[in-house]
């Protein structure tokens, strides 16, 4: 019964020949039975099979965890790696949480296409609850899916057992006779979680039986809910004209289809999704503020820009980006955006001054950077360009100028510097700064 639940579960995700699965195992009886469930299904699927352990170094008991686990897997002569993390004990956090994070950046780790993770219906149930008491929105009450798909530099997660009740998975490991270790800081380190498995649903199981089993399906239907959500997003975000989102067409939308799009996009660039409060405010503030006013809103690990009509998302930091060699590309990246070079005639830096042996350098403003725009009109200071330019103060540290043997001849944003501007007629070269966009 669990093998063929599991197997469902593996080939509804894909997995076949040639797959490279990782079982993250804790030693705890849902993972140690996951491995042995694996080891059968791994010849009739036709995926390889390796298993890895997180040693946290929190309990005087993960040496022997550790070891346990490795002794399994010699026994089913199943790869094994482990690795030893170091969870910080004042972690902001919290222990658990640091110990979480710590644990499925190793596993993130590992060389393999899936990780699979020993979760069952009981774990799917008790995370409904436990999200829906703080709080969590459909994308939270979606809980645990069965597969995540891989994403960049990390593997996808399978969760084959999450259809099988805990009851099942310790009669399963007990009639096949396998042995598995206690983890006593379960009851320590996740309290308000054992108090919902411990407690809560046993009370609510005398007058629910089927509780369990139906939370873990409400779940299924938040699910649907928070991939339906997703799509719509990604039609807006198409109406929106993408990479960076047009202003008007953005503030056309309701406040929560807006909402919807920037969590959608905060999560697509790899951050936390701002929450709910930061969100209503940022709104507030985007249908306030005058449409040709730049505008920065620091969301957390992120702030939200607004700048000549476009809005885009970029990782809240103070620093300015790297500086970048210019070697005749059509394209460097600049911080969240680039700078696109497009050969143009009589128009943008005249050719002869790009192509000569003077380095060109993509950088932003260095101190002293003064610049003309037209051959009659006087120096101006970078402060006075950008003022003139109705350049925030807070985007002058990420403009991109271009640096030709020290001098600079471009300034996104500004404008070309009359000493190197293309003549009518002339070969040239024009520089296009896009801030907004999706480097991460
Ligand atoms: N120390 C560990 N080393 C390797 N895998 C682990 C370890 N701890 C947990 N796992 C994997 O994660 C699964 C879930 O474990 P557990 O329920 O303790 O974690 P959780 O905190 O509730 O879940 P999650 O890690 O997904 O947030 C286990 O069945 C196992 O596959």
């Amino acid at each position: 019964m669990l093998p063929e639940a599991a197997s469902r579960s593996l080939k509804a995700a894909g997995v076949g020949p040639g797959a490279r699965l990782c079982c993250a195992l804790s030693g705890g009886v849902d993972s140690v039975v996951l491995l042995h469930v694996l080891h059968v299904l791994a010849p009739r699927l036709g995926f390889s099979l390796q298993a890895a352990h997180v040693h946290h170094g929190l309990s005087p008991n993960a040496d022997a965890w550790a070891e346990a686990c490795g002794r399994l897997c010699a026994q089913l002569q199943i790869p094994f790696s482990s690795f030893r993390v170091t969870v910080p004990r004042d972690d902001a956090a919290g222990l658990e949480a640091a110990a979480r994070r710590e644990r499925h950046a190793a596993l993130d780790g590992v060389d393999c296409d899936w990780l699979a993770l020993g979760h069952h219906l009981d774990d799917q149930a008790e995370t409904l609850l436990f999200r829906l008491l703080r709080g969590s929105g459909v994308r939270g009450a979606a809980a645990m899916a069965a597969c995540e798909p891989p994403q960049a530099g990390r593997p996808g997660r399978l969760r084959p057992l999450l259809d099988c009740r805990r009851a099942g998975i310790e009669a399963w490991a007990r009639s096949h006779g396998l042995s598995w270790v206690e983890d006593e800081s379960n009851a320590v380190l996740d309290y308000r979680r054992n108090h919902l498995r411990h407690r809560v649903l046993p009370v609510i199981g005398e007058r629910f039986p089927a509780a369990t089993a139906t939370l873990a399906r409400a779940a299924g239907h938040f699910r649907e809910a928070s991939d339906l959500l997703d799509q719509l997003a990604e039609l807006d975000h198409a109406a929106c004209g993408g990479r960076a989102l047009k202003r008007e067409r953005l503030l056309a939308l309701p406040d929560a289809r807006i909402a919807n799009l920037l969590r959608w996009l905060a999560r697509r660039q790899g951050f936390r999704a701002p929450g709910q409060v930061r969100l209503g405010e940022a709104l507030r503030q985007l249908r306030a503020v005058p449409a040709s006013r730049p505008l920065r809103l620091e969301l957390g690990d992120l702030a939200c820009c607004i700048y000549r009509g476009e809005l885009w998302l970029e990782e809240n930091f103070a620093g300015r980006p790297q500086p970048q060699l210019w070697q005749g590309g059509a394209r460097l990246p600049w911080g969240t955006g680039s700078v696109d070079f497009r050969p143009a005639v009589g128009a943008g830096i005249a050719r002869a001054a790009v192509d000569g042996l003077a380095p060109v350098v993509l950088d932003a403003y260095r101190s002293g950077l003064r610049m003309r725009l037209g051959m009659g009109r006087p120096r101006r200071s970078f402060r006075k360009l950008c003022q003139e330019a109705g350049i925030p103060a807070w985007m002058r540290e990420r403009l991109p100028v271009l640096w030709i043997g020290g001098e600079a001849a471009w300034i996104g944003g500004i404008g070309v510097a009359a000493d190197f501007a293309c003549e009518a007629g002339g070969a040239g070269l024009v520089p296009e700064w896009r801030p907004g966009g999706e480097s991460r």
